[in-house]
């Protein structure tokens, strides 16, 4: 039998909103027990020194380097993770002696999949040593020496929480809106394909922050005061990313923000949460076939005005909010993350070709032990 193990995921996200960290019981394979979940929001000041790592690394070249001060920032967030870990077993009463492995993402600063680049900030073995448990990290690095994207990696979880959706025979697809968006849809045989999908919330959370100093659109409603301007949309939606037919990942600062005075406050919004349901839309067109049902996790998913422009897009698939089907779209991608940690100690791949590109399916992570 396969050994089950209790494993907490760490993630950190392109919106750069916090620490989601989420416990789940899992063999790495079919078996998956969720548990608890708690968010653990950055202050102002954190995001600011997030914001200036991804500027010291824009000109880095080599995965491995970390200028002064961006090894300041890696530490600090390294010690932020190793608290939520504190933070996380005391809110739910858990011991740490209960948890077998940790799985941390850190902190995206740079990915540049053409150039074979992507730097994950995090030091996975600081944190071990912090926390006292095993942590598995740095899961992107070896999907790229091995030709693929380096993202998006969910899928794989996806891909085991889709079984009873498959035993429906239905096809489904997960829509993931993050900073990013990206899509993962499951055939009824279990055919999996996957890419990401183009902006989601970084859009909105720049010019709403730019115009107002509030981090995002609470519920889409400054969107939905406002009207799609029609030329600004097109300006995202003909970008080179939506055409030819491999499908590429992206970084952050893939698509440029909206400028101060093109928009009003509201119609920005507006227009924004319409380019991000219509890349959905564009970039679902490269699925194998219409899903019956798209599972929309990610906080994007609480954006009214964004979730109504999707509804109204897609004809003849149902739109379900990851709750709606049984999850938990806030937890996701740090489940994700504690069930990657768990396949990499077992050597099962984390990619496969229909997800990154990858030539053949790979493992990946780095183990550190305390
Ligand atoms: N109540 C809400 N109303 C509207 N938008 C929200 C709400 N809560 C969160 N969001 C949006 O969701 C974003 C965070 O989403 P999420 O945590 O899924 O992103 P992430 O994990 O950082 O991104 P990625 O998946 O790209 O790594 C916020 O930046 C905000 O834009
Ligand atoms: C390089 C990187 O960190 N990419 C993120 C980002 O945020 C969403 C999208 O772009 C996805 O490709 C990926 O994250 C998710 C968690 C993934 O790898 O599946």
């Amino acid at each position: 039998m396969d050994v089950v193990r209790t494993a907490i995921g760490l993630m950190s996200g392109t919106s750069m909103d916090g620490i989601d960290v989420a416990l789940i019981r899992t063999d790495g394979r079919g078996f998956i027990e969720r548990g608890p979940f708690l968010g653990m929001p950055y202050d102002a000041e954190f995001r600011g020194r997030l914001k200036r790592a991804l500027e010291l690394a824009r000109p880095l070249r080599d995965r491995n380097e970390r200028p002064g001060e961006l090894r300041e920032i890696e530490l600090e967030l390294t010690l932020r993770h190793a608290t939520a870990v504190t933070a996380f077993l005391e809110h739910f009463g858990l011991a740490a002696n209960g948890v077998d492995i940790l799985g941390f993402h850190g902190q995206t600063v740079l990915h540049r999949p053409d150039e074979g680049l992507t730097i994950q900030i995090g030091d996975g073995r600081e944190l071990a040593c912090r926390t006292g448990l095993s942590v598995v990290y740095d899961m992107r690095a070896n999907d790229m020496v091995h030709g693929g994207q380096g993202a998006p990696l969910v899928p794989a979880y996806h891909a085991a929480l889709a079984g009873k959706f498959q035993q429906a025979g239905e096809a489904v697809c997960f829509v993931n809106i993050g900073g990013i968006s990206n899509l993962t849809y499951i055939g009824a045989d279990g055919r999996i394909a996957a890419f990401d999908s183009g902006p989601g919330n970084t859009l909105i959370d720049q010019w709403v922050e730019m115009q107002t100093g509030r981090t995002y659109d609470p519920g889409g409603e400054i969107g939905g005061r406002g009207k799609v301007v029609p030329a600004l949309a097109e300006r995202y939606l003909n970008s080179p990313f939506f055409r030819g037919n491999v499908r590429r990942s992206l970084d952050r600062g893939d698509f440029a923000p909206l400028r101060p005075d093109e928009a009003s406050l509201e119609d920005g919004a507006r227009t924004l949460a319409h380019v991000a349901a219509a890349s959905i839309i564009k970039s679902a067109g490269f699925l194998p076939e219409r899903p019956s049902a798209y599972i929309v996790c990610g906080g994007g998913r609480l954006n009214g005005t964004l979730m109504g422009e999707l509804s109204a897009m897609t004809e003849g698939s149902r739109v379900l909010s990851a709750e709606a089907a049984g999850f938990d779209g806030d937890a996701m991608e740090a489940e994700a993350w504690a069930y990657l940690a768990v396949r990499s100690l077992d050597g099962l791949p984390l990619t496969f070709p229909g997800t990154t590109g990858v030539a053949a399916p790979v493992s990946g992570g780095v183990l550190a032990r305390p």
